[in-house]
């Protein structure tokens, strides 16, 4: 069992309105993500400061303990809440989700070999798509009170498992789980990127 976690708590600012509520597909972007988590995951919590805006997705809405502190924030209250030991967390403005790959994600995590499971392309970590353990809750605690910001500032002091590109690859060619929008444009672009 491992609970889902989906980021809707951020400020949208380079977006320029609600990145949650934008609709893709023909589907807001938050309920993308609770829909893809749900097939793994239960319950699939949405974490928000403000809560208002997303009382019809179809999940449990958690707010932020400490609000305002990024992404890392939001990994505080998913890891706080969760009624199993592991979270899979993903960012909202992370419009697809390979389910091969979350499972695989889940797979590891539930080995409970490590605190973190998290992908890497290349060198660089992919923390918004990643399964978090409640054992990593007093780090990111920690992080949030030093007021550091980069999701990865607690990696050094867990045990982190990594899945490397050459073993993400197969399960996403195109490592489009890892896509995410920051700005309108980003979205043009990865519309362009699905026709070709
Ligand atoms: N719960 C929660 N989620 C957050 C918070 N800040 C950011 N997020 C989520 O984390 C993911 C990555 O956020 P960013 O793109 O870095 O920041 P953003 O605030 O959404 O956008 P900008 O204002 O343009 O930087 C998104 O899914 C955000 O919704 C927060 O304080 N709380």
């Amino acid at each position: 069992m491992i609970t889902g976690a989906v980021l809707a708590g951020g400020e949208s600012s380079r977006f320029g309105r609600d990145k949650a509520l934008e609709v893709f597909h023909g589907t807001r972007m938050v309920d993308r993500c609770v829909q893809g988590l749900r097939a793994l995951c239960d319950p699939v919590l949405v974490v928000a400061n403000d809560l208002s805006r997303l009382l019809d997705v179809d999940a449990a809405l958690v707010r932020d303990i400490i609000p305002r502190r990024g992404p890392l924030g939001g990994i505080y209250t998913a890891l706080f809440f969760s009624p199993h030991p592991w979270v899979l967390v993903k960012a909202t403005d992370m419009p697809y989700l390979e389910p091969a790959l979350a499972e695989r994600l889940a797979r590891e995590a539930l080995q409970d070999k490590a605190d973190v499971v998290v992908p890497r392309t290349g060198p660089y970590y992919e923390p918004l798509l990643a399964a978090y353990h409640v054992r990593c809750l007093p780090h990111v605690a920690r992080c949030i009170r030093d007021d550091k910001r980069q999701i990865i500032s607690f990696y050094g002091k867990v045990r982190v498992r990594t899945l490397e590109e050459t073993q993400w690859r197969p399960l996403d060619p195109r490592g489009r789980s890892f896509w995410n929008v920051n700005t309108p444009e980003d979205l043009q672009r990865i519309l362009l990127e699905e026709e070709t």
